[in-house]
């Protein structure tokens, strides 16, 4: 890990400095210990002193026992870097989740404005830890599926006591949209049919899991289903299709 930041200090034009030399000892330590709870992401710089998107994905003091609990399960199956930058190869990966949508892409930032700077990601757009959506996605590339753990808060009230099955809708789309992005590349959702199985009540933990049903030319179809943690119950089934697009499509050219 240190290598790497040592790496990211070249880059930044501090070639042959460690970060041991530059910080204090005890910050030192400290961004040792925050750095190593975080999985590396290609398109964020390590550099602490430069602005860094926000993984909403983390756990917070919202999230339930339970919600813990999952996100440890599947955290522990997840790659792990190590001191010397190899990593423990396994199969989960859990992909960080950032308020806008594209400005942390490669690019990215240029798009963002192009397309609308002030825009924000739906899911994460209500600044109150836990009222909303709380969710993570864990993505398995060889089984080509995922993993989302969801925790529904109060302000998605739909039938009383209930999600709104908009919610659970946006749920299915973010999580099968993923999925399909990771596979396919730029993509949009064309086609989404949800059969609502049982109702959900709010501050539920639950699981959306969702897997590749098949590619065929510019479409990929994607199967979900929602449960209960323990998988005994049901709540939604659902399938998507999402048709690649080239960034030309989001500025109203055609393919
Ligand atoms: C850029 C992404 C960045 C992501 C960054 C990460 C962000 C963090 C993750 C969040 C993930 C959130 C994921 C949410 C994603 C949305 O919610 S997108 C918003 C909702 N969707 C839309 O607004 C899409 C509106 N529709 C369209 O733009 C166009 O109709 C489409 C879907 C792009 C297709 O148009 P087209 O490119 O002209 O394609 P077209 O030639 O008509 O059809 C291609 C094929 O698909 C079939 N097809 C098209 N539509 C349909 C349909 N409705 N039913 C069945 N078949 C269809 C056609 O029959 C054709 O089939 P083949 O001939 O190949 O067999």
């Amino acid at each position: 890990m240190l290598g790497h930041i040592a790496r990211r200090l070249g880059s930044n034009g501090l070639k042959g400095i460690s970060p041991q030399q530059l910080l204090p000892k005890e910050t030192h330590r400290h961004l040792q210990s925050s750095l190593d709870t975080i999985r590396p992401i290609s398109t964020v710089s390590l550099w602490p002193f430069s602005s860094q998107p926000r993984d909403f994905s983390q756990p917070n003091s919202s999230w339930s026992p339970e919600m813990q609990k999952v996100y440890d399960h599947y955290y522990a199956l997840c790659d792990t870097d190590t001191e010397n930058g190899e990593g423990k190869k396994r199969p989960w990966r859990k992909l960080p989740s950032y308020n806008r949508s594209i400005k942390y892409a490669t690019g990215g930032i240029h798009l963002s404005k192009l397309i609308q700077a002030k825009a924000r990601l739906f899911t994460r757009n209500v600044k109150e830890q836990g009222a909303t959506f709380e969710y993570v996605v864990f993505v398995n590339k060889e089984e080509k599926r995922c993993v989302c753990v969801f925790q529904a808060g109060r302000l998605l009230e739909g039938a009383p006591g209930h999600v709104h099955g908009g919610a659970i809708a946006t749920m299915i789309d973010t999580v099968t949209g993923t999925l399909a992005g990771f596979l396919s590349g730029p993509i949009m959702t064309a086609n989404l049919n949800i059969d609502y199985r049982s109702p959900m009540p709010l501050d539920s933990v639950v699981l959306i899991h969702s897997a590749l049903d098949r590619i065929e030319r510019r479409k990929t179809y994607i199967t979900s289903k929602v449960t209960s943690t323990d998988e005994s119950k049901l709540y939604t089934e659902a399938t998507a299709l999402f048709v690649s697009i080239s960034v030309g499509h989001l500025f109203g050219s055609r393919n």
